[in-house]
């Protein structure tokens, strides 16, 4: 997969190779040991991080993806990336229902933010997308552009998808910025 030309023609309305920086947060690098029915019996941190760059490939976009598992290290990864990354999806994972300051610094980007979760937060543990230890209330929700979940890891593919054609639209999110 080495070319730049989007492998799925007719799809997005321009060529341009946006820049999107996928965050992983907290327990994330543990994915291969976590629940197999909130994330999938085969998935792992690396096979997720080969996925969303298949994706963004497929979609000629550049993917940049950013796991930690310390909320100090997302912080600067987000301040130093705010200018060159056109857009963000995040799953705050561990951090989901605690953090202020990783919402913050992302708004303060000004760049689109889609959080993503494999597991649909908002249902009880006894849904079969629900998280099993029950419906979580997020930090993130208020400040982001969107939200993917419920899809394990496509809910990655459907985000990526959506925040290309949306940056692609130069009525939307793809709108020139106002000096
Ligand atoms: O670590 C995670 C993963 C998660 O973000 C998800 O992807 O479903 C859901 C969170 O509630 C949880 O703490």
């Amino acid at each position: 997969m080495s070319t730049n030309a989007p492998e799925l023609p007719g799809l997005r309305s321009s060529d341009r190779r946006h820049v999107i920086a996928v965050i992983d947060g907290p327990n994330v690098s543990n994915l291969a040991r976590r629940n197999k029915r909130m994330y999938g019996p085969q998935v792992s941190a690396e096979g997720l991080g080969e996925f969303v760059q298949e994706w963004g490939a497929r979609l000629g976009v550049e993917v940049e993806r950013f796991m930690s598992n310390h909320e100090g290290e997302i912080l600067e990864f987000i301040h130093e990336s705010g200018e060159r990354v056109d857009g963000y999806l995040v799953n705050p994972a561990g951090l989901t229902t605690t953090s202020d300051m990783v919402p913050f610094a992302l708004y303060d980007t000004g760049k689109p933010v889609i959080e993503v979760h494999f597991a649909n937060i908002k249902a009880s543990a006894s849904t079969a997308r629900g998280p099993v230890y029950g419906p979580r209330e997020s930090t993130f929700t208020p400040y982001v552009a969107g939200q993917f979940m419920g899809m394990r890891e496509y809910s990655y593919a459907g985000a990526l998808l959506s925040l290309v054609l949306a940056l692609d639209d130069t009525t939307f999110l793809g709108a020139p910025t106002e000096e």
